[in-house]
């Protein structure tokens, strides 16, 4: 498994940068952001082939073990075997994703959660550095 990230402190309206690398042939890569693994306010998993998705960016949360309803982005700026940053904000309603080509999206802060302690990465994706700013 990635990356293992905790206590991260991350408090509303500071930045979580992540710089990694996607995999050449890449499937599916997960970031998970949240409390612990259980509670994670987004599970961002962009799909270049995977369950049936083709280059698509599908969100979702978990509490205390149990997911949410998915969330389907639009855009998909990303190449398989390319470096790549990206950047996540939350306040007390929702997340910020901002993505290359300047995409960006919200996503619901269901879990209502004021601090991001926890973040792990999964799959296709090799994480190099985490800026918390
Ligand atoms: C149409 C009826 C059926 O509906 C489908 O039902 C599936 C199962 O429930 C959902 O899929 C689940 O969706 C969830 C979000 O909701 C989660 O992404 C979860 O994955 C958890 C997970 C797995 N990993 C490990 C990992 C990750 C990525 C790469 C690798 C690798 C590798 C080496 N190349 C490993 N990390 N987190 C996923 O399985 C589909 O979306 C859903 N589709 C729709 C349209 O509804």
């Amino acid at each position: 498994c990635g990356i293992v990230c905790t206590n991260m402190g991350v408090k509303a309206g500071k930045r979580i940068g992540v710089k990694g690398e996607i995999a050449a042939g890449a499937k599916s890569f997960v970031l998970n952001l949240g409390k612990d693994q259980a509670n994670v306010v987004l599970h961002f998993n962009p799909r270049f082939d995977a369950h049936g998705d083709v280059r698509t960016i599908v969100c979702n949360s978990m509490d205390k073990g149990e997911w949410g309803a998915e969330q389907r982005e639009s855009a998909f700026p990303f190449q398989e075997g390319t470096n790549v940053e990206m950047f996540i904000t939350h306040d007390p309603s929702n997340l910020t994703i901002a993505l290359p080509n300047n995409h960006q999206f919200k996503f619901p802060n269901r879990l209502g959660l004021q601090v991001i302690d926890f973040l792990n990465a999964e799959g296709d994706f090799t994480i190099k550095s985490i800026q918390l700013e």
